[in-house]
């Protein structure tokens, strides 16, 4: 029998190659010929100590991504970021980036961080699945959403209507302030939540309109003495419920983005920390309670009345009644991916929106000639509201195409970089710019570096993959840009030769420039035809009613934080009417 001692000795032998073999198991393991920084290989966190550091100074988190490719001087690289998980692999060229989305759907699906964010929170909607039978019944059951009729009959109104309401509650910023600057950042989020709230459920939350009310009740407000230096603080009236729900939901967003343990520690937040809890209550009853409604309107199956379709749960609803005929079941009125896509149609539609338009503001407050430009189209464009002192309606604004509106929220999507990366997995072990990319591994494809904001990479023709070079088009000349960096909505305008052609023969160039704010393929954004819609909507009735003044410069600060979007820190204005 052993003595005591040798037992201990033996115990701690046992623990001590136990904590050896997890430590080595937990070491990043580097996928054979892809870059990376040797240090991070070393450390059980990987990358993370830098990465977490970058976001401390920074508040991005993205742009530590196009920092490592510059530093390792590559087109495509590795980073640790998730102990035992595996490496990410990085690519910074908007060609290749195009060619997977677009051409490679056998090879790379969605990839894991969408699941990340949002498994948490909306398990059964589309972008968290992979592309499968259910992903296509999804699709299904949201496709009149994106519909024309839709579109054009329907969510043009909601979005007008809101924008309006915005515009009322800027005259009363600006009656209160009338020489300050001001932060709008809030003041978009209203609107986008507004807009959204109404095209998906078919009435408006009235964010900005209580606020507008509440601000109307003002007689004057205290305002600091030197207004080149210090932004005015509006006071704020009450929110309704929806707005704080939504906005604590996307708040959460910082755990899987900031935590080792991402949607893990999401998940576990989501279930057990009061205020998650609560806003997460609030929503499904909020949810729940429209569905319900709709149910009882459309639930029964007789043919629809097309005025009372007035909202996308409505078109939901309706499309869940006519699948379960056609699949000869019933329908089904728990179903759970109906209530998460309804839930995603919120959110998806709000937070990227509201970061896209609000970095729209900051260009128009620090590109005055671009806001000159823009305005001088849109009165050109909309001649006869104009010539009556009119504001152009909702159905001309959404008919119209101003090509220097298109070229500016192209730019804009662009030069912000609102969407930094889009993501890929392998099914199976490819090959990208003739590096092996083992299957299972996640393709971080950035927008925010070289070849989308400073000249791509030399890349050897040979090591593109085959339909890369058969379908290259006109892609070739992406990387001979020169000036990526400088905000510019003329690139994306080209002069035909007709000088008699409307607008004096000059047309918007879609492929002027590498543009995958929405991504790309199959699994490109669904909610992209909307995004378009609000942003010429609100952006027209912005530049027709108000000048977004110069600011001075220390307030102008074009800093970002990254969360779900890359999101401006400040959105400062000073408002004047547009003369
Ligand atoms: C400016 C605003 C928006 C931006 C920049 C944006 C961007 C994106 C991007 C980058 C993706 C992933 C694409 C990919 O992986 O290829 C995506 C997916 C998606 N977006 Fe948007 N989006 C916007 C607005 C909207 C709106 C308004 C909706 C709906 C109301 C929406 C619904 C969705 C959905 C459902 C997906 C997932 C698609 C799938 O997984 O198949 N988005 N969006």
């Amino acid at each position: 029998m052993p003595f005591p001692s040798q037992i201990t000795v033996l115990v701690a032998s046992v623990i001590v190659a136990a904590a050896i073999l997890l430590y080595r198991a937990a070491l990043p393991k580097p996928i054979p010929g892809i870059p990376y920084d040797e240090k991070s290989a070393t450390r059980l966190l990987g990358d993370v100590p830098r990465a977490l550091s970058h976001y401390k100074n920074t508040g991005e988190m993205m742009s530590f991504l196009a920092q490592k490719c510059q530093e390792l001087n590559s087109p495509m690289i590795q980073v640790f970021m998730r102990p035992f998980g595996r490496p990410w692999v990085i690519m910074c060229d908007g060609r290749e980036a195009q060619d997977i989305m677009s051409r490679r759907g056998r090879e790379f699906d969605r990839g894991d961080m969408f699941r990340d964010f949002f498994a948490a929170i909306i398990p059964h909607q589309q972008s968290v699945l992979p592309t499968n039978d259910q992903w296509r019944h999804n699709r299904r059951l949201v496709a009149d959403t994106m519909s024309v009729p839709f579109l054009n009959n329907v969510a043009t109104y909601r979005v007008y209507e809101n924008t309006i309401d915005l515009i009322d509650l800027w005259r009363q910023k600006l009656r209160l302030a009338p020489k300050h600057a001001f932060d709008v950042y809030k003041d978009v989020q209203y609107c986008t939540v507004d807009t959204i709230w109404a095209a998906t459920f078919g009435s408006s939350l009235g964010i900005s309109k209580s606020q507008a009310d509440y601000l109307s009740n003002l007689d004057h407000i205290a305002l600091p003495p030197d207004s080149k230096k210090t932004v005015a603080e509006i006071p704020e009236g009450e929110f309704p419920e929806g707005w704080h729900t939504l906005t604590t939901i996307v708040r959460s967003f910082e755990i899987p983005m900031n935590s080792p343990l991402g949607r893990h520690h999401h998940w576990f937040a989501i279930k057990f920390y009061p205020s998650y809890r609560r806003a997460m209550a609030s929503r499904n009853r909020l949810i729940g309670s429209k569905i319900e409604q709709a149910w009882n309107t459309f639930g029964r199956g007789d043919a629809a009345d097309e005025d009372k379709l007035r909202c996308a749960v409505d078109l939901v609803v309706q499309r869940e009644v006519t699948l379960a005929k056609k699949q000869g079941r019933a329908p089904d009125r728990e179903s759970k991916f109906l209530f998460d896509e309804m839930a995603g149609f919120l959110q998806a539609g709000f937070e990227t929106t509201s970061s896209t338009l609000n970095w729209g503001v900051k260009y128009l407050t620090q590109y005055q000639d671009v806001q000159k430009k823009l305005r001088a189209s849109l009165r050109a464009t909309h001649k006869a509201a104009f010539d009556k002192g009119e504001q152009p309606g909702a159905e001309e604004i959404a008919k119209a195409r101003d090509v220097y509106l298109e070229a500016f929220i192209d730019e804009v999507m662009r030069h912000s970089g609102i969407l930094s990366s889009n993501i890929r997995k392998a099914t199976e072990d490819v090959e990208v710019l003739g590096y092996r990319i083992p299957k299972g591994t996640d393709l971080w494809m950035l927008t925010n570096g070289p070849s989308f904001h400073s000249p791509a990479f030399p890349i050897d023709e040979q090591k593109r993959s085959t339909s890369s070079r058969e379908y290259k088009g006109d892609t070739e000349r992406w990387s001979t840009h020169e000036d990526l960096e400088v905000f510019r909505p003329e690139r994306w305008l080209k002069k035909e030769s007709d000088q008699g052609a409307e607008n004096g023969g000059i047309t918007f160039d879609a492929r002027a420039a590498p543009l995958q704010t929405f991504g790309a393929g199959i699994r490109g954004c669904f909610g992209k035809r909307l995004a378009y819609l609000e942003q010429r909507v609100i952006y027209t009735l912005m530049v027709w009613n108000f000048e977004f003044q110069s600011i001075p410069e220390s307030m102008g600060d074009f800093g970002a934080n990254d969360i779900l979007t890359h999101t401006p820190k400040y959105v400062r204005v000073m408002l004047a009417e547009a003369k």
